[in-house]
């Protein structure tokens, strides 16, 4: 079993060299980094939220009012990090949440190919958003056996939405993760001060363009007159999703479907009662809507409603501890999102890589001190609400 504590000591012994980590390993100094290194037009993407952005803080703030009670005299010499997903074991319950702009977070612009390579280095799947710079099957060829999930934003033409979603199985992604949160985008007061937003500027649209039931579209391929490839896809873009659409969306792959966005215990009863194959907490990381609860508050009735459906779980995570907090409050998988943004900035794929090492080595080492040997343990300790 790999031992993911291990890189505190890799970095203690490397200090011995006078080596220190190339990247901090604290999400502030991270984020402090990543700002001052950024294009302003990308860090305020992918820093900003919805409104003053109230949520936003919120969602990590959230986290300090749990807190977790330590078992001793437990042998926890040996951690088994590894969850079951979908029939399918993975050796940690982290996941990179689908980001729509990993392709512009590097500077060579294949930032989506570095997170897949982040992916294979560490063994935390990818969830892939549908805007990319690389298409899904060039991502794939990345990941080659690590496996992914597909995030899809379901276009309003039935042909695309299909075609989408049957070249990501074709692709070998193992769920399509739907989001529901973003058919239409929340007011970010960073984005429209400055008038920036990525995608209408012609980035990230690489699925589209690749696709031929898109292309069918088009009096001109995306080649030959990519302004209005960009219209086409505004058009496009953002479907309303209603329950009565999960037959269809069923109907479209043999892959289970993940519903991104459920924050109500109603609408997790209404996903298990529609046979969503997981149910995927999330506030959008605060982007969407601002006013909200904080995601994690919502997340112990999410899991309660959903009974034996699993929990996807992002929005705030910060830190390895947030990951223990999460599943202590019934996750099964914890995503995290703009951290490993932050991380392919700075130092591509390895910045990705550092980030989420740090992450594991603290929940390892978390798990260690506070005597759970297995997530089945941080579970049944739970995390008590202390203010
Ligand atoms: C820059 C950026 C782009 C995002 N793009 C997508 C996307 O394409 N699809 C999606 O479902 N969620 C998207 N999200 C939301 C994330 O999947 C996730 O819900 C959120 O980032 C979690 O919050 P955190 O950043 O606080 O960890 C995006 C988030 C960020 C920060
Ligand atoms: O920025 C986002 O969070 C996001 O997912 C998105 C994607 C496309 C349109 C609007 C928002």
């Amino acid at each position: 079993m790999p031992h993911y504590g291990d890189f505190q000591n890799e970095i203690y012994l490397a200090g011995l060299s006078g080596v220190v980590p190339k990247l901090p390993t604290d999400f502030a100094t991270l984020e402090a980094r990543a700002a001052a290194a950024m294009p302003p037009h990308v860090l305020n993407y992918v820093q900003g939220g919805c409104g003053d952005e109230l949520t936003q803080r919120r969602n990590s703030e959230a986290f300090g009012h749990w807190g977790m009670v330590p078992r001793m005299m437990v042998d926890s010499t040996s951690r088994d990090l590894s969850i079951e997903l979908f029939g399918q074991r993975y050796p940690t319950p982290l996941f990179m949440a689908p980001i729509g702009v990993t392709g512009i977070c590097t500077q060579d612009q294949h930032g989506d190919l570095a997170a897949a390579r982040a992916s294979v280095a560490t063994g935390v799947p990818l969830c892939l958003s549908t805007l990319t710079n690389d298409p899904l099957e060039t991502v794939a060829q990345t990941l080659g056996d690590q496996p992914g999930f597909f995030q899809l934003y379901t276009p309003r033409d039935a042909d695309v939405a299909a075609s989408l979603v049957q070249r990501a199985e074709k692709a070998g992604y193992r769920a399509i993760v739907v989001t529901l949160d973003t058919w239409v985008t929340g007011w970010r007061p960073r984005d429209l001060n400055t008038a920036s937003f990525p995608q209408l500027r012609g980035h990230v649209l690489s699925n589209y363009f690749s696709d031929p039931a898109f292309r069918k579209l088009l009096p001109q391929p995306p080649e030959v007159d990519p302004a209005a490839a960009i219209r086409a896809w505004t058009k496009l873009f953002g479907r309303v999703l209603t329950w009565a659409d999960m037959p269809w969306l069923k109907s479209l792959t043999k892959l289970p479907i993940v519903l991104k966005g459920i924050c109500h215990p109603d609408d997790a009863r209404r996903a298990v009662d529609a046979g969503a194959g997981a149910i995927y907490c999330s506030n959008h990381g605060g982007r969407q809507a601002n006013g909200g609860m904080a995601a994690i508050d919502l997340l112990p009735e999410v899991v309660k409603a959903a009974g034996s459906v699993p929990v996807l779980f992002d929005s705030g995570v910060r830190s390895g501890t947030d990951v223990v907090k999460a599943l202590a409050l019934g996750a099964r998988a914890v995503g995290v999102g703009r951290p490993y943004a932050y991380g392919l900035a700075l130092d591509g794929a390895a910045g990705a890589t550092h980030v989420l090492r740090c992450l594991l080595a603290e929940a390892d080492l978390l798990m260690a001190v506070n005597g759970w040997p297995s997530i089945a343990a941080v579970r049944e300790a739970g995390a008590l609400r202390v203010s």
